[in-house]
């Protein structure tokens, strides 16, 4: 007999599995699906990894049976299940030992002889297979069914024997070694070890069949059916562990997809929060659209309304604009005929206003082109102790004087003087202008104007002509009146231009009160004339508003020589000539008109007695001792008028004796001690009354070269 079984051909090593990459989570659901956790896949890894020789040897198969039962007993590789050796047991036991021996062995192997392997999950129906009870089952079933199947292992060895020889089939055999494993299902269990231990039912196995111990032959036949057995399950193993081989691979297809379909449902999930919220947004916002939409409506009515009110008024207004349009075309045509009266007023204007100064000249002349007012002034509160002549005011151009002194009074007794006008010390400056003023409206005709004044020093010459700041002068009151007319002479169609020099005669020197400069001036002839003059290298200065000539006559009168005298702590040394000359221009009827101002402050006449400056003196009393003879020449109409004998009546020729009105005013002092002083200036100033003079002509020029020039006399200058 041979010791060494045939070597199987179909057998193939399961090492080829070595190693399976499954994570452990995914193998710990693996096997609770499969049949329990231990007792599935770890176990048949164990055994698929294990290259342990086969069992086709005899003498090894009761150790690697014993090994299988330990580890199926027991998982602690130290407890092995030690068999004794068949040659031992062959010399010492007998056969009923041996008996004895296998039912201890069964007893003691109540775990499944060969390794769990996983029931396939996708296969249910493995164990159905009730009558060849080739497929293998579940570990838990397979160990239940052994467990099951024990006790009728206990009753009867010979049963055993006998169904394990009568029957050739592995399910006949199979109860022997709990591998009635035909069913999974509890009742096909149950039938199983019901038949086994009752020996009813298709599927009741017998007993297994005795075999003697020296029957090697039949042992040898068993052994071999067992082998085959075995090996039956062996290929089926290996066959499901190819299929298991699989489980790895699609476990991570299905991990992948697991993840893919993860990542997959947190971005729908994240998309779906997004949609969410968008939705969210939207309905808020058709909330705030549906909110405003309504308020829309009712401005939109409100409009509506008033779209209507609007449109029933621009009808109304379309008829009052229809109206009006008739009415305008009427104010147009009518507008053209007031335009074209207009134009003829505004010539009837123009020739009225040249009858106007025809007349106001006739009348100015009727009053004589000289003329001499009188004003005496008040004493002052520091002058009470001064003691006053006896003054009788008869009428406004009358007045009488007497001295108090014994002797004057018998040899005078009461002088009486007749002027144009007398101012008596309680007159104003508004009063003495409201004279004055007419000449000035003359000077804007284009006459020559000379204001000047005559008298004892400190008789209120300056008072009178320039005055003080609380009561303005003859001068400042004329710069108001100018710039005032020439606003109303512009509505008439005259547009002025004003231009100033200012002059001083100090010891019959001339100086220009406008410059510091040393300057050698000149009293020179306009050519062509007989009587104009004009001075040279004087500064002259445009004026176009009255601050600015206030500015200027400022300057004037801080650059004036002055000194105290024996009259007056401030006196005026000197004979102060402030020059206006006015160029009025008339575009449309191309006219120009040229007038001038001469005002004219003398210097205070002094007796040489009371004088300190006799030098000074003697050149102002000089020069109106002068004046006084060529007013007298001009009274007596005398063939030649001594103008050049002093510097002023050279200065003041064209305003004394030609083309000019003329206004002298004579300033007297109201004290005792000027009685003489002033009898010799009333009688001076009442000779120069009844001087009777030439009738001035006005400057008027038509549009020639002279429209592009400022003035005839700098137009004519040498
Ligand atoms: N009508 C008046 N009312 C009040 N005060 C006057 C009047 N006239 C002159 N005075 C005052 O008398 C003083 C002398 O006057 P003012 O200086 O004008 O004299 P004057 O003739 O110019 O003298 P002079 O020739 O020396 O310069 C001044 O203080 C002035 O204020």
């Amino acid at each position: 007999m041979e010791s060494r079984l045939p070597k199987p051909s179909g057998i193939k090593r399961p090492g080829m599995v070595s190693k399976i990459v499954v994570p452990m989570d995914r193998i710990k659901a693996f096997g609770t699906v499969g049949g329990g956790a231990g007792s599935g896949f770890n176990a048949n890894h164990s055994f698929l990894s294990a290259a342990r020789p086969l069992t086709r040897d005899l003498n090894n198969f009761p150790n690697e049976l014993a090994q299988r039962r330990g580890r199926a007993a027991s998982p602690e590789p130290s407890k092995t299940f030690n068999l004794p050796n068949r040659a031992k047991l062959r010399r010492s036991r007998s056969a009923c030992d041996i008996n004895e021996m296998r039912q201890n062995t069964f007893k003691r192997a109540a775990a499944p002889t060969l390794p769990t392997i996983p029931a396939k999950i996708t296969r249910p129906a493995t164990a159905t297979t009730s009558t060849t009870g080739t497929r293998s089952t579940a570990p838990s079933q397979r160990f239940q069914r052994a467990g099951s199947a024990a006790p009728s292992t206990t009753t009867s060895f010979a049963s055993r024997r006998a169904a394990a020889t009568a029957t050739t089939t592995t399910a006949s055999r199979a109860p022997a070694r709990g591998a009635a494993t035909a069913s999974s299902t509890i009742n096909k269990s149950k039938a199983i070890s019901g038949g086994a231990a009752g020996g009813t039912g298709a599927t009741a196995a017998p007993a297994p069949k005795r075999i003697a111990p020296y029957d090697f032959k039949a042992r040898f036949h068993d052994l071999l059916e067992k082998h085959k057995v075995l090996k039956a399950k062996y290929e089926k193993q290996v066959e499901d562990m190819g299929e298991l081989e699989s489980l790895p691979t699609q476990l991570e297809e299905t991990q992948t997809k697991l993840i893919d379909t993860e990542s997959t449902l947190k971005n729908v999930q994240t998309d779906n929060e997004c949609l969410q919220r968008q939705v969210k947004m939207q309905s808020e916002k058709i909330d705030i659209v549906t909110s405003s939409l309504v308020r829309t409506k009712d401005e939109l009515s409100q409009l509506q309304a008033e779209h209507q009110s609007i449109k029933s008024e621009h009808a109304t207004l379309s008829i009052e604009v229809e109206e009006l349009r008739l009415r305008n075309e009427e104010l147009i045509s009518s507008n053209e005929q007031l335009s074209h009266d207009l134009a003829a007023c505004k010539e009837q204007l123009f020739q009225s206003n040249i009858e106007r100064k025809e007349l106001h000249n006739t009348v100015m002349d009727l009053r004589g082109n000289i003329r001499v007012f009188c004003r005496v002034r008040p004493p002052l509160d520091c002058e009470e102790n001064r003691q006053l002549c006896s003054w009788s005011y008869m009428d406004e151009a009358t007045v009488e004087i007497q001295s108090l002194d014994g002797q004057a009074k018998n040899k005078m007794g009461q002088l009486t003087f007749s002027f144009d006008q007398v101012f008596n010390p309680l007159s104003t400056q508004t009063d003495i202008f409201e004279m004055v003023s007419p000449l000035i409206q003359s000077a804007l005709d284009g006459f020559n104007i000379c204001i000047f004044a005559y008298g004892q020093t400190g008789s209120g010459k300056t008072y009178t002509m320039d005055g003080v700041p609380e009561s303005v002068g003859v001068i400042p009151r004329t710069v108001d009146l100018l710039f005032d007319s020439i606003k109303g002479y512009r509505n008439l169609g005259w547009v002025y231009e004003i231009k100033a020099t200012f002059l001083e005669i100090y010891n019959e020197v001339l100086y220009d009160l406008l410059s510091n400069e040393p300057k050698d001036l000149e009293i020179r002839m306009v050519k062509n004339s007989k009587n104009d003059i004009y001075v040279s290298n004087i500064t002259e200065e445009t004026v176009n508003n009255p601050n600015h000539l206030r500015q200027l006559m400022h300057t004037a009168k801080m650059n004036r020589a002055t000194a105290a005298t024996a009259g007056n702590e401030r006196s005026s040394r000197s004979h102060a000539v402030t020059k206006l000359e006015l160029i009025g221009r008339h575009a449309e009827k191309q006219e120009i008109s040229i007038g001038s101002i001469n005002l004219v402050d003398l210097a205070g006449s002094e007796s040489p007695k009371t004088s300190v400056r006799m030098t000074e003196t003697k050149n102002i009393n000089r020069s109106l001792s002068e004046l006084t003879n060529v007013i007298l020449a001009l009274l007596q109409k005398q063939d030649h008028i001594p103008y050049r004998n002093s510097k002023l009546t050279h200065l003041l020729m064209p305003a004394l004796g030609g083309n000019s009105k003329t206004l002298m005013f004579i300033n007297v002092s109201p004290f005792q001690d000027c009685f003489q002083e002033s009898v010799k200036s009333l009688r001076f100033a009442a000779s120069v009354n009844s001087c009777k003079m030439a009738k001035a002509k006005r400057n008027r020029y038509m549009n020639t070269s002279l429209a592009t020039n400022t003035s005839s006399s700098s137009l004519d200058k040498t």
